[in-house]
């Protein structure tokens, strides 16, 4: 689980500080399905970097499974993100001139997995959100809700304990949202992932049983008691 405590992050642009979290505290446990909705430049993404260990807070703490993101080297984060954490961003960022296939495979790659069981783990992953006979299309032969699909398999192929999303449906029509919603909520039920998903769209909000916002750096918790 996550344990968040009095978290801060203060970004310098030009001679203007801005403060894009100012003391956030919460906590996220296992196997929860987290929405986190609020206005532009409220500090969602910047939340979900600080969770992913993608940048460093400038104050708190970040702690998962009480191992602190915020304390840890560079290589132990490169470690925490090659094995526990998943992620999954708006514009999918999949390789261009790798096959959907090599473009799973390469997060089994700082894990140190041997060529063979990328290869098996990354068909399995592809088969597991609909895709299994793409493998050897490239991406721009792919249509956008595909490409998602990809990008959700190159999160889940290392097994990872949270998923991390940002804006997953936000360059996606309705339809393929829902489809793209649906298959993130099916994962969550059948893997007993923890996922915290950043999403502007109201209807994916209401998908989850747990909903927050932030607003100039402060979360609330819409579902609280
Ligand atoms: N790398 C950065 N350097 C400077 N300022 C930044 C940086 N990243 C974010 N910010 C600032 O921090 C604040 C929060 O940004 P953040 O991207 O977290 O908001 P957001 O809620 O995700 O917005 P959006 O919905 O537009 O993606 C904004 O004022 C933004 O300009």
């Amino acid at each position: 689980m996550y344990q968040i405590d009095d978290l801060t992050k203060t970004y310098q642009q030009g001679k203007r500080v801005v403060r894009a979290l100012r003391g956030v505290s919460l906590t996220i446990g296992d196997g929860e399905l987290v929405a986190v909705q609020g206005p532009t430049g409220g500090g969602k993404s910047t939340l979900l970097q600080m969770l992913g260990g993608l940048d460093r807070p400038t104050s708190g703490t970040v702690k998962l499974d009480g191992a602190d993101l915020a304390g840890m080297s560079d290589a132990q984060l490169t470690a925490a993100r090659a094995e526990t954490i998943g992620f999954v961003f708006q514009n999918f960022n999949l390789i261009p001139t790798l096959t959907a296939l090599e473009n799973v495979e390469t997060a089994l790659v700082p894990a140190k997995i041997p060529r063979q069981t990328r290869n098996a783990r990354a068909l399995a992953a592809l088969e597991s959100v609909g895709l299994g006979d793409r493998g050897d299309h490239l991406p721009g032969e792919l249509s956008g809700g595909q490409q998602q699909r990809v990008a959700i398999a190159r999160a889940l192929v290392k097994n990872p304990k949270v998923l991390l999303a940002d804006e997953p449906t936000g360059n996606l029509d309705e339809e393929t949202r829902d489809e793209i919603v649906d298959l993130i909520v099916g994962l969550w039920k059948d893997q007993g992932l923890t996922i915290v998903l950043v999403t502007h769209d109201s209807v994916v909000a209401q998908r989850t049983p747990r909903r927050l916002r932030i607003a100039k750096g402060a979360v609330k918790d819409l579902t609280a008691a």
